[in-house]
């Protein structure tokens, strides 16, 4: 069966780099199966999500390339999550407690003083109805447990192998506060479940819940889903990320003008067995993509890295992938034009720097105009062509006896006006004669 994978960011703040690291590997996952990809809005803190960042994280992820199968809001959910509330209340396993956090606080610290784990003791289970309809009527609400079943949920993570969590040594979890409200944990198993989402790809911060959602899995009826935890990504200075602190976020990279494919070519070999390398295409990586091969220390992300892969990127850009972000006039004077200047880019969008060089008007820098007279003088006739600059400074040299950078220097600066730049026999039949022999003659052409 073809996996179906989600990514669940909250809306509460502009998508990091380690998010972004944890939704590729769902993404590279899904497409190297032949499955497919759930993004799912978690706004149900209807405090802090809000429209604007659930449209940035849309845009963030199809500025990276990155497609979905199919969007869900849990704020369009409620009634699945009530549903399912009411069915663990019907098979008692969830219960309605009264304790303030106060109280809930003199316990764990008492039974911490008898050197005893600090674990919920279930008392609200021996409350009589009398007991609870007194609470209620001196004004309390209830918040409700999950009843956790003793011993250890065990499960095979396709990232850290093996794993056991003992849920003897666990509080029964609070799956509904005492405002009426959900946390995480039950919305997120719902909607794995009715999604039939089969590999749940995230980041290690979630591995402590993983007891309680596969005994919720069970209890709702359904099989849990194979597990994968990654390493979480740090900052360079090795400190956390966070999407509310607007840390390295996906919109200063894009802002910052670096390549999409940099980002995904770093943070998918980021920290595992495989070199970073440019790619030209998300290919190779769709094809590398194993858990496995992921290290199993959090990797640190560092921008200067990122900076470097970017430019090495571009250099090895396709025109197809590159016309999409150049502007009219570049992505005019297409491939030849692209294939000459890409290695002397350090973003996409310098392109356009290049475009008088190739199609005017410039202003030549010439020297003395001896040697540039010589130099028009034995310019080769139509056609140009890749040839023509080779044939045209090897008559040049014979004609003027200079050699090396007193040949080629000159030439460059005459007709590009730059010290340094692309290959000047791609450039030359790009610029045209015409243009040359004005230039050659010191005109703006
Ligand atoms: N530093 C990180 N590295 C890798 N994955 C991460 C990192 N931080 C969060 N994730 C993953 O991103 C997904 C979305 O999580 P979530 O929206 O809670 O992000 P967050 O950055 O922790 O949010 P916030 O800062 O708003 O609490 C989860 O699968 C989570 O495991």
């Amino acid at each position: 069966m073809p996996p179906i994978v989600r990514f669940a960011p909250s809306p509460t703040g502009r998508l990091h780099v380690g998010n972004v690291r944890t939704a590729l590997f769902n993404w590279l996952f899904a497409r190297r199966h032949g499955g497919s990809f759930v993004l799912r809005l978690d706004d149900t803190d209807r405090e802090r999500s809000t429209e604007t960042f659930a449209q940035a994280i849309q845009d963030d992820l199809r500025w990276l390339g990155m497609d979905w199968d199919r969007l869900e809001r849990q704020s369009l959910r409620f009634a699945a999550y009530d549903g399912a509330r009411d069915r663990l209340i019907a098979g008692r396993r969830l219960y309605p407690c009264y304790e303030t956090p106060e109280e809930l606080e003199f316990r764990r610290k008492r039974l911490l003083a008898q050197g005893r784990p600090p674990v919920y003791d279930r008392a609200a289970l021996r409350l009589s109805d009398a007991d609870r309809a007194r609470l209620e009527a001196e004004g309390r609400k209830p918040h409700w447990r999950f009843m956790l079943e003793p011993g250890d949920v065990r499960w095979d993570d396709l990232a850290r192998g093996a794993q056991h969590i003992d849920e003897s040594s666990q509080s029964d979890p609070v799956l509904i506060r005492a405002d009426g409200t959900y946390l995480y944990t039950l919305p997120s198993v719902v909607d794995d479940i009715d999604f039939n989402i089969t590999h749940v790809i995230r980041g290690e911060d979630h591995v402590t819940n993983t007891g309680t959602q596969i005994q919720l899995f069970r209890a709702l009826g359904a099989e849990p889903p194979v597990f994968a935890h990654l390493p979480l990504l740090l900052g360079a200075d090795g400190r956390s990320l966070s999407k509310r602190l607007g840390s390295l976020s996906l919109a200063d990279l894009r802002a910052q003008g670096i390549e999409p494919l940099a980002v995904w070519a770093l943070l998918a070999r980021l920290g595992t067995a495989d070199p970073v390398e440019p790619v030209d295409s998300l290919q190779p990586l769709v094809d590398g993509v194993d858990f496995a091969r992921v290290g199993r220390a959090p990797a640190r992300f560092a921008e200067d890295e990122l900076r470097t892969l970017s430019q090495r990127t571009v250099h090895g850009l396709p025109f197809a992938v590159a016309r999409p972000r150049l502007d009219d006039a570049a992505a005019s004077l297409g491939e030849a034009f692209w294939m000459a200047v890409r290695g002397n880019l350090a973003q996409v969008a310098d392109a356009a720097g290049w475009v008088p060089v190739v199609q005017g008007p410039l202003q030549p820098m010439v020297e003395g105009p001896g040697f540039l007279a010589q130099a028009a003088e034995v310019l080769p006739p139509d056609p140009w062509g890749d040839a023509t600059w080779k044939a045209w400074t090897a008559a040049l040299a014979a004609r003027s006896g200079r050699k090396g950078r007193a040949l080629f220097h000159p030439l460059r600066l005459a007709l590009t006006a730059r010290e340094q730049g692309p290959e000047m026999a791609r450039l030359l039949p790009l610029i045209g004669r015409d243009r040359v022999l004005a230039r050659l003659r010191g005109e703006t052409a």
